[in-house]
């Protein structure tokens, strides 16, 4: 398997062999593991293989495909997950393989939760997986916690001079302009999935339909064909984006709006 590798340190690419160093002792992994590999969650954050190219989501790979400069994630298409592996010693064989898909280990974990929050790379922080399928119109999570007169990057916008600094894993649930998952407003604030949520996919929602104007605007990089590019606030949408966003924002926004 010809794999390339980005953003790891201490990763060296060899021809048909990725490798890492880890505990002083050199590892490899692959599409399939042998059975007889001790696995545990590896430190690239992308590999390509020979015919994809997979990203970390927790201790799983994804295949993502080429849009333009981004990446598209594919879990909906392709449910294929893969675990990094190292071994302690060097001494196992490289497995060769055509075809990754063919190769590709599921590895739902047995978790009794719904959802895991785990490291995501590309963005530095963390984010909140599903650890099994998720239906639409799923109940995920009531928003409550300490409650602010300004904003933060952590907070969600309850009133106009409010916000909620979220109690558990729901502050780590990232923002994508293309969510699968969004608030429902009374008579608390929920989060719902939107549509069908898939093992190792990362739950999103819009940020934009909850804060007017953001603390600390960021840079996207959901990679959503409808990608805002910089969120900083339902405020500085433009027209079209703001009426996309017309059946889902929180009655804060709307009360802005009116004002
Ligand atoms: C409420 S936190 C979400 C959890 C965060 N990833 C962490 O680990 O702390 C919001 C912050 O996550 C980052 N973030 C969330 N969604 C993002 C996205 N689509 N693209 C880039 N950064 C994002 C931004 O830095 C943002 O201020």
């Amino acid at each position: 398997m010809a794999a390339t590798l980005a953003k790891v340190p201490a990763c060296v690419l060899k021809t048909g062999i990725l490798t890492s160093l880890r505990n002083n002792s050199w590892a490899r992994c692959s599409s399939k593991m042998p059975n007889n590999m001790s696995t545990f969650p590896f430190l690239c954050s992308v590999f390509r293989g020979k015919n994809s190219t997979f990203q970390r989501s927790g201790d799983r790979f994804v295949r993502l495909v080429d849009q333009g400069n981004c990446k598209m994630d594919t879990r909906q298409q392709s449910n294929y997950a893969f675990r990094g592996a190292v071994s302690t010693n060097n001494a196992l064989e490289e497995q060769k393989h055509d075809n990754e898909e063919e190769t590709a280990q599921e590895t739902l974990r047995p978790d009794e939760d719904v959802v895991s929050v785990v490291p995501r790379a590309d963005i530095s922080g963390k984010c909140v997986v599903a650890n099994t399928e998720i239906k639409a119109g799923t109940h995920l999570f009531t928003l409550y916690g300490d409650k602010l007169r300004e904003p933060t990057p952590y907070t969600i916008q309850v009133a106009s001079r409010a916000h909620i600094h979220p109690e558990g894993k729901l502050i780590f649930v990232n923002h994508s302009c293309s969510p699968n998952t969004r608030f429902q407003y009374t008579p608390s604030w929920d989060l719902y999935a939107v549509r069908d949520i898939l093992p190792g996919e990362e739950l999103t929602f819009d940020y934009t339909t909850t804060e007017w104007q953001m603390a600390q605007p960021f840079q996207c990089n959901c990679c959503s064909t409808k990608c805002i590019h910089k969120v900083q606030g339902f405020y500085f949408l433009n027209s079209e984006q703001k009426s996309e966003r017309e059946g889902v924002i929180s009655p804060v926004i709307r009360k802005q709006l009116q004002e």
